[in-house]
């Protein structure tokens, strides 16, 4: 650098040196250009200094290491300076060198006692194994021992049975080959510590009966690490380490098995019990620990099962058919797939076999009119004097008797307080009875009750006695009875008809006896059967809830016999027979077909009519009962959906076949009923009527309701109030009860009402023509015509009707009505418009669009 010209900068590399050169082209153009030529590097040897090993490299390039070759133009200071500043850094250097140095030692120190500490807890580990696996091998051998003992001993007994049995057929394993069999299994595993070396071979405790995929993966191991086994050998990696941990604690779950399996086929001798296939009944929903049960498996194998179908639900849970489906194929069973409906399969319904059948008594209604005398029939019958202790002489309880023929006969008499309770029990398909005795009162006639109550027995195809009472009033006119009767087609045997008639006194007890063989006779012809031995069931007469003693129903026994611990279902309720009471208030252990009885033990109360059928098992009858409950639920919901006259009326608005409002009358007195009976049948035309369905005298009753219900009718009370059970059904059964006092406002809402059911009046008015004058097709829109509104207004919202030659073509609606480019609602006479038909098209010149308004207009009843 000596030969610098001091104007370019210091530099410790050789610079390139640069100089301008002025190039001349052709049309005087020049251009100069930077030269750069660079110097030869000249390398000045510097003295090289002890204990600085690279000190020499750092004096290349720039001579600034001898002091003696300084360059030019460089003062002593910043000789010294730079000098200075050289040194450090080679001191730097060298301390620098010697810390890793001594650190790279530390490191090498390091490596190699953690390889000692590896390889100690190695050696630990095989030696632990290797005591687990001989501990585990020395328990298995003796569990051998003891099965082969045990199947040795079986043999022998065999042996002796059979005589000639040989042992060879047995292929039991002799106690001898045992341990040698065992032992043989032993040096595998040492072998395979060997050919795998390192973490992955410390498995001596490694099973022979270790999967061959597991073998397969060990061996592909040990050959990916062949060739630096050597170099490797000692270290402990991590997926090593992990790999060698979890293969330890397998083979101790694996030896564990495997004892177990020993243990077992020792006690089983030899043979494991077949896992049995069952057919696991599957309703649409059941609770996981009932599936369990129903599979014969664990419950918390099936949560676990599910589990693994990604289901986390607990063993209360219940899961849907499908999944359970799954499950129970999972499981290795078949699944019977059952509807909600099915739980009542369980019933039996068996028909009895003829000779399982037995003779059983006659059940026997008593109907009649008011103060016939019916009560005092059967009281006259049981010789008691239940009528005497009645408030208002009106029969309030429903009850049944057995009552003891002269020739030893027995009948069972139901007491009900008019028809409505056997018109309810039949509605619920308890049909209990198989004779009915007709009262008539001799000194009376034959009245609208004893009517209905001809009409009730004719319908139930049940066979009529007539018992004419109170023949000992010196009024009494029998033969207008019969002669009454013939009006309603009974012709009784006096008048040579085939219906049994009996002149009683139910005061002086005059002609029972007749009575009662005129029933006996009834019973024969009817040959009534039952078979008591069966699981039984019954119809209930009556149910209530006792202060004392909970829910009772009485229960007329139909088939079977009920027996005390019976478990039963009855309706929505189900219970356990805790106690029977017969009609005499004695407590009885079993009662037979035609019996009737107090049922104690029931979960709630049921309703009479309702059937008891008595089950096997508390599951079986609480989940009849809750599936009855559920549907009995939605029954209500749905009916519950149309009885108030708004939402009958709704409903006949949406179906208009529905031209018939069905009401139901209750009134105070018969004379309201009858006035107000003939107002509703004024109402209405040829469209819409109204039907009274019931009228009634008295208050509004739970019969009423249910009647009600099943029409889905309104109750009309007038200057009645229903009773607190009837109010409590119709709130369930969202049956509407409308109170009057006034017969007018009562006819006005039933008008109304009726009102509701005519269909409303079309009114049509026209309100303008447009002529079309030429016809443009839009896209996006389609054709539309170009019109003149001639007379009146077109609308938008409006009904057109297309005319060609004064014949309509289409009937419709605007799809688009436009004044130039706007969309507007209405354009009036006088004014060109853009319009186009809604779902029509083929509109032409010269066409006319009539444009007419429509009005409904509701009608009423005059
Ligand atoms: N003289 C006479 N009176 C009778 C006879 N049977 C019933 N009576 C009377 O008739 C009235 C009505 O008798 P009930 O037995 O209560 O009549 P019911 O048909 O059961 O009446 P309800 O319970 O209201 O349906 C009572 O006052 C009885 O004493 C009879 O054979 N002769």
């Amino acid at each position: 650098m000596s030969d610098t010209d001091g104007k370019k900068p210091l530099g410790l590399g050789g610079a390139p040196r640069s100089g301008q050169v002025k190039q001349s082209f052709s049309h005087g153009r020049t251009k100069s250009v930077v030269v750069e030529t660079k110097r030869k590097r000249v390398v000045v040897p510097t003295p090289a200094k002890p204990g600085a090993p690279g000190a020499g490299a750092a004096s290349s390039g720039s001579g600034f290491g001898d002091p003696s070759k300084r360059p030019a133009g460089i003062t002593d200071a910043e000789m010294e300076r730079r000098l200075a500043a050289l040194r450090a850094a080679k001191a730097r250097e060298a301390e620098d060198a010697a810390r890793r140095a001594e650190e790279e030692r530390q490191r090498e120190e390091d490596r190699a006692r953690r390889r000692e500490e590896i390889e100690a807890k190695e050696r630990e580990d095989r030696e632990r194994a290797e005591a687990l696996r001989l501990k585990a091998e020395e328990e298995e051998r003796a569990a051998k021992a003891e099965a082969a003992a045990k199947i040795a001993a079986a043999e022998a007994r065999r042996a002796e049975v059979l005589g000639t049995r040989s042992r060879s057929t047995m292929p039991a394993p002799k106690p001898a080959e045992r341990p040698a069999k065992a032992d043989a299994a032993a040096p595998a595993a040492p072998a395979a510590t060997e050919e795998a070396r390192g973490p992955a071979g410390a498995k001596p405790g490694l099973s022979p009966r270790k999967t061959d995929r597991e073998k397969d993966d060990r061996s592909d191991r040990s050959a990916k690490r062949g060739a630096d086994d050597g170099r490797r050998s000692g270290k402990l990696t991590l997926s090593d380490a992990l790999s060698g941990e979890s293969g330890r604690q397998r083979s101790l779950a694996a030896m564990k098995r495997k004892q177990e399996k020993a243990r077992a086929k020792a006690l089983g001798l030899g043979h494991k019990a077949e896992k049995q296939s069952r057919d696991v009944q599957l309703p649409e929903t059941i609770v996981v620990s009932e599936l369990a049960n129903r599979m014969a498996e664990r419950a918390a194998d099936v949560v676990k099962a599910l589990m693994k179908m990604g289901m986390m639900v607990t063993m209360n849970q219940a899961i849907d058919a499908d999944t359970a489906e799954l499950v129970i194929e999972e499981f290795g069973h078949k699944a019977v797939r059952v509807s909600d409906a099915d739980v009542e399969q369980v019933i039996d319904t068996v028909e009895d076999k003829s000779e399982d059948l037995q003779p059983r008594p006659p059940i026997v209604t008593i109907m009649g009119h008011v103060d016939h005398g019916k009560t005092s029939l059967l009281d006259a019958l049981r010789k008691t004097s239940v009528a005497t202790g009645e408030a208002g002489g009106i029969t309030q309880h429903i009850g049944a008797y057995q009552v003891k023929t002269p020739n030893g006969q027995l009948v069972t008499f139901l007491d009900t307080p008019g028809h409505a309770a056997f018109t309810s029990m039949r509605s619920r398909g308890a049909q209990v009875t198989d004779i009915v005795i007709l009262v008539v009162a001799a000194d009376d006639a034959v009245m609208p009750q004893t009517v209905e109550a001809i009409n009730h027995a004719k319908a139930a195809k049940v066979p009529m006695i007539v018992a004419i009472n109170k023949i000992d009033k010196h009024e009494a006119n029998p033969t207008k009875v019969r002669t009454d009767l013939l009006q309603h087609e009974v012709v009784v045997e006096a008048m040579s008809g085939d219906v049994q008639d009996v002149e009683v006194s139910a005061k002086t007890g005059l002609g029972l006896d007749d009575l009662l063989e005129a029933i006996a006779l009834q019973a024969e012809v009817l040959e009534l059967q039952a078979n008591p031995n069966r699981a039984a069931s019954g119809a209930v007469i009556e149910a209530k809830l006792d202060v004392g003693r909970g829910p009772v129903a009485t229960v007329l026994v139909q088939n079977g016999t009920l027996r005390k611990g019976d478990i039963f279902v009855v309706g929505e309720q189900w219970g356990k027979v805790r106690a029977l009471i017969n009609d005499k208030g004695e407590t009885i252990t079993e009662a037979g077909p035609s019996v009737p009885v107090e049922v104690l033990g029931l979960s709630g109360t049921p309703s009479a009519g309702d059937t008891l059928n008595v089950v096997e098992t508390e599951a079986q009858a609480r989940e009849i009962a809750d599936y009855r409950i559920k549907t009995a639920k939605d029954k209500r919901a749905a009916a519950g959906a149309a009885t108030t006259l708004e939402q009958l009326m709704a409903k006949a608005k949406a179906d208009q076949s529905v031209a018939e409002l069905p009401i139901l009358i209750k009134a105070d007195v018969q004379g309201s009923a009858e006035a107000i009976v003939q107002a509703m049948e004024k109402i209405g035309n040829e469209e819409v009527r109204v039907r009274v369905l019931h009228s009634g005298v008295g208050a509004i009753t739970d019969t009423d309701v249910g009647l009600a219900e099943a029409s889905k009718a309104p109750i009309i009370g007038f200057n009645v109030r229903a009773n607190a059970s009837a109010r409590q059904s119709a709130n369930q059964k969202g049956v509407e009860i409308r109170y009057y006092s006034i017969i007018y406002d009562l006819v006005d809402d039933i008008k109304a009402a009726a009102s509701g059911l005519l269909k409303a009046e079309v009114r049509e008015h026209f309100i303008g023509y447009a002529k079309i004058l030429e016809v443009f097709k839009v896209s996006g829109v389609g054709k539309v015509a170009g019109c003149l509104v001639t007379e009146g207004v077109a609308r938008r919202s409006a009904g057109v009707r297309l005319l060609r030659d004064n014949v309509v073509i289409h009937e419709g609606t605007l799809k688009t009505l436009k004044r130039f480019k706007d969309e507007v609602k209405e354009v009036i006479s006088g004014q060109e418009c853009g319009m186009a038909f809604e779902n029509y098209e083929d509109v032409r010149q010269g066409d006319v669009i009539e444009i007419f308004e429509r009005e409904e207009v509701q009608r009423t009843l005059d």
